[in-house]
């Protein structure tokens, strides 16, 4: 007699957002609504599931145009949807103006996720229908190499399986957290919003001090960004912590200690990132609304 199939044999779904059922409606494709657009059609979402709004359609939203994406559909009756979700990816400076016409899109049972800095989950409630259930994240823009890190905290209205939704449209770009306290998203956005800045500064700062050291500056360049491209994927696939590799560079009485002796010191790195992530904290609660 044949066995009956094992349901445990069944694969794990790899393509989380296949049955999604759309819309999905983005405002802004920009660097990061384009970044997250890659990620969710990686995904499975099936392009013509997306309406992506934006004044200024680039190249790249364009050539998803012709993989079925609905961009700037006309205005009218029949554009309206209830969408399931929606991505705010414009900048918060647009959000009084382009926020609550997305009211258009809502109905009883869409998430709207906002990546805006700054932006409260208490603006977006007033900018959208009474009771929308609101996602506000802060991912990165390693997030278009799918290697971003997004911090998400949901309003109320947020059900199970809306905040299941939203770790598969953020997760598609990389790691998601989760916190209860909206409050945090202004220190996430000065260290993980942001930080891909400062670590790209690192990398100039290096080259510039190569190229004062003797070196031509296209090899002082080649060496800052594969030393730190190298270093960071070092710590991603090691076991140990930051400090346990820096202490593995550093030889007593050697070339590193040397350096670090500047770099730890009262005026360096540690005064210098504190004074800047307090100064990016002050500039997210200042944008809040
Ligand atoms: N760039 C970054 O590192 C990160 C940005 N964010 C947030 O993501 C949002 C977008 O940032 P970026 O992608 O860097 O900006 P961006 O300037 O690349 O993209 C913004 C897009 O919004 C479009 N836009 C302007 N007015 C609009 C309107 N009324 N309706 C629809 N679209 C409109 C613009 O044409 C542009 O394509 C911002 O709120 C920012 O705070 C969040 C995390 C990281
Ligand atoms: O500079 C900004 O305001 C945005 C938010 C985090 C990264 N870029």
């Amino acid at each position: 007699m044949k066995k009956p199939a094992k349901k445990s044999s069944k694969k794990p779904a790899t393509k989380p957002l296949a049955s999604f059922t759309g819309p999905l409606v983005l405002l802004g494709a920009g660097k990061m609504g384009q970044a997250m657009l890659d990620g969710w059609l990686g995904r499975g979402l099936k392009a013509q599931k997306v309406i992506a709004l934006d004044p200024n359609p680039s190249k790249d939203i364009k050539a998803t145009a012709k993989r079925g994406v609905k961009v700037n559909p006309k205005a009218g009756p029949r554009a309206k949807a209830d969408a399931q979700a929606i991505v705010v990816a414009v900048k918060p400076q647009m959000a009084p103006d382009a926020v609550p016409p997305l009211g258009l899109y809502v109905g009883k049972s869409t998430l709207v996720v906002s990546i805006m800095a700054g932006r409260t989950i208490a603006f977006l409630e007033k900018a959208l229908p009474p009771g929308t259930a609101i996602v506000r994240a802060m991912p990165n823009t390693p997030a278009a190499v799918g290697r971003g890190i997004s911090v998400a905290v949901a309003n109320k209205q947020v059900t199970t399986k809306q905040r299941k939704l939203a770790s598969d449209l953020l997760s598609a770009i990389g790691k998601v957290e989760w916190v209860g306290d909206e409050g945090l998203i202004d220190a996430v956005t000065a260290v993980s919003g942001s930080g891909p800045a400062y670590v790209f500064l690192l990398v100039e700062a290096m080259t510039k001090a190569g190229i004062a050291a003797g070196l031509p500056p296209e090899l002082a360049y080649r060496l800052a960004r594969e030393t730190v491209a190298g270093s960071g994927e070092l710590l991603h696939q090691s076991t140990l912590d930051a400090a346990t590799l820096r202490k593995n560079v550093t030889s007593p009485g050697g070339t590193t200690a040397a350096a670090l002796n500047v770099l730890m010191g009262p005026a360096g790195f540690d005064k210098l990132l504190g004074e800047a992530i307090a100064a990016a904290t002050k500039r997210s609660q200042e944008l809040a609304g």
